[in-house]
């Protein structure tokens, strides 16, 4: 499998596959939300457009990062969000780097989206697809974050070799900046708990796989088959 591990900014031209990581916190909280019970997340380019399709569709919710916001029923934090009931909930994400991440691919073929909780579900997906050429997109601090390139380089491992220790990596996360950010308070919308669960290596079975469904971008759980194990 032949890998490429940019930032968004060095997205020139559309990937034939994608693996979009974001470890703190979207695809973290993502999870969580399927986890809870969440039928879809929609991906939203902004926070006014979380509010626009919330409005237009009742019933669904809004969830951003940053703290508390008017409007938005939810924030980015998987230690909040674990408690909810979001049973057959459609959940409105926007945060700032998960979601333009993803959405900076859309046209791919395949866009996974990703963090250690769906660690080894996602790289089975490539295995099991046969997945040639993946591009990883690190969507925090321009790709240098290292949470997110640490998850990408650990997958892409998964995905291709046998006995990949997941410790190195969940070190080299744990000791990021985002990690120290969300430790010592300079983030908002945090619960104490949110670094551990990101780094909660596998805590869910499924992947993550999203696809446009009338013009949205729609992130929906998917159970991997049971293709070539590791
Ligand atoms: O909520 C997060 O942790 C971040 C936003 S910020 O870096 O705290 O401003 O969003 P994400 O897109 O999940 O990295
Ligand atoms: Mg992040």
């Amino acid at each position: 499998m032949e890998t490429r591990f940019l930032g968004i900014p060095e997205l020139a031209e559309t990937p034939s596959v994608a693996v979009v990581v974001d470890v703190m916190r979207a695809f973290t909280v993502a999870a969580w939300a399927f986890a809870r019970g969440a039928e879809k997340i929609v991906l939203a380019e902004s926070p006014e457009d979380a509010l626009a399709l919330k409005a237009r569709h009742p019933g669904w919710m809004a969830l951003k990062d940053g703290p508390p916001a008017p409007g938005f029923d939810a924030v980015n934090s998987p230690g909040l969000l674990r408690s909810a009931d979001l049973a057959g909930r459609t959940v409105v994400q926007k945060t700032t780097a998960g979601t333009v991440g993803a959405l900076a691919v859309r046209e791919a073929s395949l866009v996974l989206c990703a963090g250690f909780v769906v660690a080894e579900a996602t790289a089975r997906v490539l295995r099991t697809r046969a997945c040639d050429r993946v591009t990883f997109v690190v969507t925090g601090e321009g790709g240098q974050a290292d949470e997110d390139l640490a998850c990408a380089q650990y997958i892409a491992l998964r995905a291709t070799e046998t006995g990949t220790e997941a410790a190195g990596f969940l070190k080299r996360a744990g000791e990021s900046r985002a990690a120290a950010e969300l430790a010592d308070g300079v983030r908002q919308g945090v619960h104490p708990d949110d670094v551990a669960l990101c780094l909660d290596l596998d805590r869910f079975p499924f992947a993550m796989v999203a696809t446009s469904e009338d013009s949205l971008m729609v992130l929906r759980p998917t159970m991997p088959s049971a293709g070539p194990g590791r």
